[in-house]
């Protein structure tokens, strides 16, 4: 694990999901990507921010599995039933996802009885073999300066650019969304930059203020 940033805190995870359970999440997700709908405004609509396809996985064993290190990760006291259930995104060539941040700007998507907003994000690289293009760009953040960085990051890019991720199979990106008062931390700004060859398939897992509903959350 790498300390890519404190404020906000943003932590690269290599190896975060194994070569078998990536395989098993590509194996339980086919057939069932759908244009994504992004929230906007109120009303779920498919929108051009984001021409992937998106959907989410049946909590199995390897899911599970997943689903715990992340809860692991965060300090062992978020309770499984702040977790949204694991979602995967696939891009196909051309394909992005255009800047936004991962908690809800409305406040009418992240109350209460909705589990709240979403404290923390984990972007994941389920499959990016032979993919160019289809970065992970955080436009705000401060590009590191030691060049091994550049495993991980696309040291080609403009120091105004901020800090793009390269889609590496099986390494995420961790970040936490909200500010010490619970309002949305702007800084976590990001996109999913078009795939340029290829076909990218990314996972977020996504941990809320509060408990999610059970129809949310699947059980
Ligand atoms: O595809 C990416 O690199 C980022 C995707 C993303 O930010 C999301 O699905 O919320
Ligand atoms: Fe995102």
């Amino acid at each position: 694990m790498h300390l890519l940033s404190k404020s906000p805190l943003v932590i690269y995870i290599e190896n975060f999901i194994t070569d078998e359970e990536r395989l098993h999440l590509q194996h339980i997700a086919e057939g069932h990507f759908k244009h994504s709908a992004v929230l906007k405004g109120g009303n779920s609509a498919i929108h051009s921010v984001r021409t992937s396809q998106s959907t989410t996985v049946d909590r199995d064993a390897v899911v599970r599995c997943i689903e715990a290190r992340a809860l692991d990760f965060q300090g062992f006291d978020v309770p499984e039933s702040h977790l949204e259930p694991i979602q995967l995104v696939k891009y196909a060539v051309t394909e992005r996802y255009h800047f936004h941040t991962d908690w809800f700007t409305n406040p009418s998507h992240a109350t209460v009885s909705l589990g709240g907003n979403r404290i923390s994000s984990f972007f994941g690289y389920v499959k990016a073999d032979n993919v160019t293009g289809g970065g992970t760009n955080f436009p705000i953040l401060d590009a590191p300066r030691d060049e091994r960085w550049c495993r991980f990051i696309d040291c080609d890019e403009e120091y105004e650019s901020g800090v793009t991720f390269r889609p590496i199979e099986g390494n995420v990106v961790y970040w936490e969304n909200l500010l010490a008062d619970g309002r949305g931390d702007q800084r976590t700004l990001h996109a999913g930059l078009p795939v340029v060859s290829g076909e990218k398939i990314g996972m977020n897992i996504w941990t809320r203020q509060m408990p999610l509903p059970a129809d949310v959350r699947g059980d």
